[in-house]
């Protein structure tokens, strides 16, 4: 349900746009050797280009320069900011993109300074789901996160002409209008809610239903791009797309899956993680996320050939223990073996020292290993 409001929500981008992608090594960000630094900067700035590249833009140019921080505040002087305006006129810019959280009120003046649109990590993931919410449920969710974004820079980001204002007494046409949008925000974000509500029951019918079978449900969880969706139709010979691209996937989707005539079980796909998913947008999502929660089973998909594989395992546990999912017993799932070398491609069951599978090694593109990740549900679900 798409609505028109008052204010600028809509921060989706209209592509193609010319990006120019600015990244800035604070060392209380990045911890370690410098080589060990460098690498993960690198590999922070490669995933932000990439979610510039799912949100339909082009990234033109990258900056990235360190600065020595104990805190982890982004500052960009003045000789910085010039450097940056002169990038955007030289090159057509017409978004600059930090991969570095902002305040409203940086992001405010930095567009004042480099006369051109500016987001944050956190911005550019709202957008990207703002462009690719299909269902009812996730286009609410997805504007109940913008809102939130909103409401939260409308009260900072006047906040310190207001307590200015204070004193004198005065109440500018500014602040009046300031006061009107947010009480329509504050209203469209309990209308949401309320919608949000609504579904949330149906949500929970369907899901009884499922219980009532008595079937257990396997939920796909895994970071973006990691093969979820690819793994689920392998498995269900269901249609969901499964794309080269970050959060190709919004919504949940469950199909009922045959394993063997004791096994049958229900298996769910839904939106994968990306390192700081935004806090608002994980709360928006809880009705979608909330299968996960409930499911028996997390089929953990990896993409092992990522070189950066391990810290994304953290970082979905670290989402997973958000949405209280931390408890529900997970089977890693290590797909894309077919992209590493030759002898490592080995696929099979890895298991724990009393016999329970513990990880899968598969290529859902080449087929190798998914004989075994059938049997190792088998045992899951017939376990207990
Ligand atoms: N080489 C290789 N590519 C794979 C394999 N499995 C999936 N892919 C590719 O990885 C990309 C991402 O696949 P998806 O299934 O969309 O990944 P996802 O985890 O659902 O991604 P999101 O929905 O964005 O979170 C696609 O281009 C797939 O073709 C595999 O085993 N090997
Ligand atoms: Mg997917």
């Amino acid at each position: 349900m798409a609505t028109a409001t008052a204010f600028p929500v809509d921060k989706s981008l209209e592509h193609p746009e010319r990006v120019l992608l600015v990244g800035v090594m604070l060392s209380a960000d990045y911890h370690g050797a410098a080589e060990t630094r460098q690498r993960l900067f690198q590999a922070a700035l490669n995933e932000a280009a990439e979610l510039v590249a799912a949100s339909g833009g082009e990234v033109v140019d990258v900056l990235s320069s360190s600065r020595d921080r104990a805190h982890s505040a982004l500052f960009v002087g003045t000789g910085k900011a010039e450097e940056l305006a002169a990038a955007v006129a030289a090159q057509q810019i017409d978004l600059v993109v930090f991969n570095h959280e902002l305040t409203p009120t940086q992001e405010r003046n930095l567009e004042r300074a480099l006369q051109c649109r500016v987001l944050d990590r956190v911005g550019l993931i709202l957008a990207i789901f703002a462009q690719r919410a299909q269902s009812q449920e996730g286009k609410l969710q997805v504007e109940l996160a913008q809102l939130t974004h909103l409401s939260g820079r409308l009260v900072r980001g006047y906040g310190h002409l207001q307590s200015q204002r204070g004193g004198i007494g005065l109440k500018g046409p500014g602040e009046t209008q300031l006061e009107t949008d947010r009480r329509l925000i504050g209203h469209k974000i309990s209308a949401l809610q309320k919608q949000l509500q609504q579904v949330k029951k149906q949500r929970a019918t369907r899901r009884k239903s499922r219980m009532n079978s008595s079937l257990k449900t396997f939920a796909l969880v895994g970071y973006t791009n990691t093969g979820k969706s690819s793994l689920f139709n392998r498995l269900t010979k269901a249609e969901v797309l499964a794309k080269d691209q970050l959060f190709a996937t919004l919504d949940t989707t469950a199909r009922r899956l045959y394993l063997s005539d004791a096994a049958s079980v229900f298996i769910t796909d839904t939106v994968g993680f990306v390192r700081d998913l935004p806090h608002k947008l994980v709360a928006a999502f809880a009705a979608t996320l909330e299968e996960t929660a409930l499911a028996d089973v997390l089929l953990h998909v990896v993409d092992v050939s990522h070189p950066e594989f391990e810290r994304q395992i953290d970082d979905v546990n670290t989402v997973l223990a958000e949405i209280k999912a931390a408890e529900v017993p997970q089977l890693l799932v290590y797909n894309k073996i077919d992209k590493l070398a030759q002898n490592q491609q080995r696929p099979g069951i890895l298991r724990a020292a009393d016999g329970t599978p513990v990880a899968v090694r598969i290529s859902v593109a080449s087929g190798a290993g998914l004989a075994d990740l059938r049997s190792a549900m088998i045992e899951l679900a017939l376990a207990k």
